[in-house]
């Protein structure tokens, strides 16, 4: 299995410290920035990234009225980046809305467009949370099950779940509907706030396109070994 198909989060307050964790990491391909490096510098990462030939999920979580929502597509349809991540729960209208807004802002700047994921539950939430603070009736794989469909039939690319829910979201929606799982722990390394986890190798064989694995990698005491023993445990299976 390639470890073309991990994404590592730049989970990191400053540009900075971002380029430094290119720097230690040059094997990896495929980076995520999320809202903390975002937020903090702006999108002049982008461009660094897109520099040296990389891959890019901008991991933003839109969730907004579909007007909001189009408005920030637009936006980020312009940057060229590969992924970007809305909400499902925003609904069917925003979903749609920010679908096209991506495929406006990419053919304003002739760049491709991204693909567009939506997230499904957060791996952080556990069945219990979804049931007792979420107040939600529906058993979660079942949850992220209408969530995963719901963004299908709002026409966008993908969706973002659990490892734990992957095989049967890709068994329902299809070899065509790209599937990003975050959560994802090799058993050498600690949980965290992850609720829904499984390791590398069973989450790629549940069916995931793409996995994010972050802490077990960026706050490894070495992170070049530890990406180097993720890949090496691929590489077995
Ligand atoms: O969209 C995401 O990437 C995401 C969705 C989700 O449901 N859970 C989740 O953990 N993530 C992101 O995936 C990364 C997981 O990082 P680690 O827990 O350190 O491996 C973080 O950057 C999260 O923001």
């Amino acid at each position: 299995m390639s470890p073309e198909r991990i994404i590592v989060p730049l989970d990191v307050a400053s540009e900075a410290e971002a380029i430094a964790l290119l720097e230690t990491l040059p094997e990896v391909t495929f980076w995520k920035v999320g809202l903390e490096l975002f937020v903090n510098s702006g999108p002049g990462i982008l461009e660094r990234l897109k520099n040296q030939q990389k891959r890019i999920f901008l991991d933003l979580k839109f969730h907004d009225i579909p007007n909001t929502m189009a408005g920030a597509c637009r936006a980020v349809g312009r940057y060229g980046v590969d992924l970007l991540t809305i909400h499902a729960t925003a609904g069917k209208e925003a979903i749609a809305a920010a679908h096209q807004a991506i495929q406006q802002g990419a053919t304003s700047a002739d760049v491709i467009p991204a693909k567009v994921l939506a997230i499904t539950l957060l791996t952080s939430i556990s069945a219990r949370q979804l049931a007792f603070d979420l107040k939600i009736p529906l058993e979660l794989p079942e949850y992220a099950l209408q969530m995963a469909l719901l963004a299908q039939a709002a026409g966008v690319d993908g969706a973002v779940c659990s490892p734990q829910e992957v095989g049967h979201l890709r068994q329902i929606c299809g070899d065509d509907f790209v599937l990003v799982c975050p959560g994802v722990r090799p058993l050498w390394a600690e949980g965290g706030d992850q609720k829904r986890s499984l390791t590398p190798v069973k989450a790629l064989k549940a069916g995931a396109d793409y996995l994010v694995i972050g802490r077990p990698i960026t706050a490894a005491e070495d992170p070049k070994s530890a990406w180097a023993r993720i890949c090496d445990e691929l590489a077995a299976s």
